[in-house]
């Protein structure tokens, strides 16, 4: 068995990279980043193991043109989400692609995983990948914080100065109109998706985010994600019936308010807002359910519980329409020479779980990824760029 070291891996891709600088690239020069951080030369001897199996995640397709793509990573807490998604965000940035890597997971760990304080919730340059890599951690903590607080200033322009400060000015005016910061002002559950969500059509109106031509979702766990995924829909439905009880309402007192002289224009004007509002709101469910822009790849470990979870999470994907092509189960113990016992048993674990997904309904047509428990926590550029090659051939 081959044994890889962390070292040698480390000055390979560097010579791969150096290599790379001096091709054209479509990658705009906003921003120059070093190619080598200071923790990248530090000469870290971490013995690390080889990969278990041969996997080939595609990631020639996943590369390949420069029109934007989303990538969702989502799964169980702690299978290695981050860790996936932030190592593919630095392979798509070392491969020329601009890069945004945003966390919607309530409990971030991208600034862990980057080992760079990435906090703020704006997009905060990653340090290390050739081409430009942002990254974004939505805080939703502190935005229902700012949220409950903003809302309870006077006639709702808490909520637009808010909004505004989150980069929403457009849709704060249609907020605004709703009235939503009253019915805001006690969070209901789903705030933290509706916040994403935001920002995901921020994205796409917003000439700031033009320039990313991958944009990698770290997802908060199972639960969170399938509600961030129904919310638009939700969301749509409400709007719809706003609006339809809207025109009853105004058809009904068109007649008085004609008598009394009042604005009827201020009513359409804010059925209008409304209308663009549900049409964003179209937008991002069809973002979703591109199967051109985007796909969502489950992340899980080789254990019964968690292959269950992620099935449950598939047939939930698939009936939402959400294209789902690959599941990485991360964590996978090598092969070994030693006579450990305790690993033996482990790895039988390990494989009676992985037989699961050959015969799991949902799980069994998907690309299957096998990523190797590496001896090391993945923790900085070099060290993602590492588990990058593992993961994403
Ligand atoms: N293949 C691997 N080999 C070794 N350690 C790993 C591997 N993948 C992830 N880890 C480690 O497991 C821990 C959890 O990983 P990570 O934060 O990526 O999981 P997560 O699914 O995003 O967790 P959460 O749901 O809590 O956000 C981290 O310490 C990470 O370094």
């Amino acid at each position: 068995m081959a044994i890889l070291t962390y070292h040698s891996q480390l000055l390979k891709s560097h010579a791969l990279l150096s290599l790379f600088k001096n091709q054209p690239s479509f990658a705009p020069a906003f921003v120059s980043f070093p190619i080598l951080t200071k923790q990248s030369r530090k000469c870290l001897q971490v013995r690390s193991v080889a990969a278990p199996a041969e996997a080939t995640a595609g990631f020639d397709e996943m590369v390949s043109g420069t029109q934007r793509k989303y990538y969702m990573l989502g799964g169980k807490g702690g299978v290695g989400k981050t860790s996936c998604a932030a190592s593919l965000a630095v392979k798509f940035a070392n491969n020329g692609h601009p890069t945004l890597v945003v966390s919607t997971d309530p409990a971030h760990s991208l600034s862990d995983s980057f080992a760079q304080d990435l906090t703020g919730g704006t997009l905060v340059p990653v340090e290390g990948p050739y081409s430009p890599l942002f990254a974004l951690e939505i805080n939703p903590e502190k935005a229902r914080e700012e949220f409950r607080s903003a809302s309870q200033k006077n006639g709702g322009s808490g909520v637009k100065d808010f909004m505004d400060g989150m980069g929403l000015g457009m849709l704060a005016e249609q907020l605004g109109e709703l009235k939503l910061g009253e019915l805001l002002d006690t969070p209901p559950p789903g705030l933290d998706e509706a916040i994403a969500i935001s920002k995901v059509i921020q994205f796409l109106e917003s000439e700031e985010y033009n320039v990313f031509t991958r944009i990698v979702f770290d997802t908060a766990p199972t639960g969170h994600t399938l509600r961030l995924l129904s919310l638009p829909d939700f969301l749509d439905a409400s709007i719809g019936k706003i609006l339809k009880l809207r025109q009853k309402i105004a058809s009904a007192t068109s007649a008085i308010k004609s008598v009394f002289g009042q604005e009827e224009n201020r009513q359409e004007d804010a059925s209008t807002k409304l209308e663009r509002l549900r049409e964003r709101m179209i937008k991002v469910r069809e973002l979703f359910r591109d199967t051109n822009s985007t796909e969502f790849v489950i992340v899980t470990i080789p254990t019964v519980m968690a292959i269950s979870e992620s099935s449950r999470l598939c047939s939930s994907l698939k009936k939402e329409d959400v294209p789902v092509k690959r599941l990485i189960v991360n964590q996978i113990l090598p092969p070994s020479a030693s006579d450990c016992k305790f690993c033996e048993m482990k790895r039988k674990d390990q494989k009676r779980a992985l037989n699961m997904i050959q015969s799991d309904p949902e799980l069994s047509s998907l690309t299957l990824i096998e990523a190797p428990l590496v001896d090391v926590e993945i923790r900085g550029v070099p060290a993602l760029q590492f588990l990058g090659d593992k993961v994403w051939k």
